[in-house]
């Protein structure tokens, strides 16, 4: 996807993160590691508010902070600061017991190593029966033949995880993921095993499940061919979430279809929001910059440092800010 020459401001800011009715909720999500004495800041004040459902993929370079994101939410890791609750439950005040029920009933996972998600020496329908018995779900072997059928793997039913492909394998995982009726679907890399044709039947089948039983669902991927598959990209750096890239159908003046892609950045609850790192390299931006409020827009521009402070300069086409420009033509 080509990057927009302008980014827009995303709706993730004040009002959505505030917003009751969303089924994840994360406001300034802070997590820091201690390894060996050192801190690694993981989570540096997350911000993301998820639809019920809907379907986000969530993409960013190797350390941003996905993973970590997807532990707090799936129940396996606490934030050392901020608020965060998925199905309305609020992740923070679950007692070690509603914490099992958490994991067990409103939230499925998909991850992607097949010995995480499936059991060896079970077949398909004994680990989706597995999984229910656990959480005493009813109707057990109505939901699992229901669930095989919808993920499109009925015929894998009586085969243990070695007999079945990759993409089957994680078809099945994500049968299993459903298994207990979840709210919210959580997969860490669900397609990373696989190459790119059956990546895209898996993320299609990911679609389908969310369409087909409404479950809000959230996937944290390195597939760039997600973008095709979802309505939503939220990309994470430095442990905030920092651009979306919004998808919608346009329809063209002949009456044509075709995917419109608008990418905004995100504005955080007090008003932060990260530049792209393009936009501060091309412009030489860095420490600080003059804003300045107009009707419809901010302005941002580089700080213009005095001369003498050549290891602050701009680059050449630099010379002074237009506000400045504006009141100096007006003296
Ligand atoms: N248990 C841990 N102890 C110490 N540091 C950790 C731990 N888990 C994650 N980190 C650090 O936190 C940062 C974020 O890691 P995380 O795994 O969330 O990134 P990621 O975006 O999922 O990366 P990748 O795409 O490579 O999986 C990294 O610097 C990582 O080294």
């Amino acid at each position: 996807m080509t990057t927009p020459t302008v980014l827009g401001a995303a709706a993730t800011g004040a009002d959505a993160a505030t917003r009751a009715d969303a089924a994840i909720r994360c406001a300034d999500l802070v997590r820091i590691f201690t390894a060996d004495g050192v801190e690694v800041q993981a989570l540096q004040g997350l911000t993301l508010s998820v639809d019920s459902g809907e379907l986000v993929a969530i993409v960013g370079a190797s350390g941003s902070g996905k993973s970590t994101l997807l532990g707090i939410l799936s129940g396996l890791d606490k934030p050392t600061a901020g608020q965060v609750s998925v199905a309305g439950r609020d992740l923070l005040a679950l007692s070690s017991r509603e914490r099992v029920d958490y994991r067990r009933r409103t939230v499925g996972f998909v991850w992607q190593q097949t010995s995480r998600n499936l059991l060896g020496y079970l077949t398909a329908r004994e680990n989706l029966a597995l999984a229910m018995s656990l959480a005493k779900t009813p109707d057990r072997e109505r939901r699992s033949a229901e669930l095989l059928d919808l993920l499109e793997v009925a015929h894998c039913a009586d085969r243990r995880p070695s007999e079945l492909s990759g993409g089957e394998q994680q078809r099945v995982a994500i049968a299993v993921g459903l298994a207990n009726e979840p709210r919210v679907l959580l997969a860490d890399e669900p397609t990373g095993e696989l190459d790119e044709a059956t990546s895209a039947e898996v993320l299609e089948a990911m679609r389908g499940v969310n369409r087909e039983l409404g479950v809000t669902t959230l996937i944290v991927t390195h597939d760039p061919t997600v973008s095709e598959h979802v309505a939503r990209t939220v990309r994470i750096r430095d442990g905030r979430t920092s651009t979306e890239v919004l998808r919608r159908t346009g329809v063209t003046a002949e009456g044509d279809e075709h995917t419109v892609a608008e990418e905004y950045a995100v504005l955080d609850r007090v008003g932060r929001l990260q530049l792209p790192q393009e936009y501060l390299t091309t412009l030489g931006m860095r420490e600080r910059v003059r804003l300045a409020l107009e009707a419809d827009h901010v302005g941002v521009w580089p700080h213009a440092q005095p001369a003498g402070h050549a290891e602050q300069s701009q680059p050449d086409t630099y010379q002074q800010d237009p506000s400045q420009q504006d009141q100096e033509a007006a003296r």
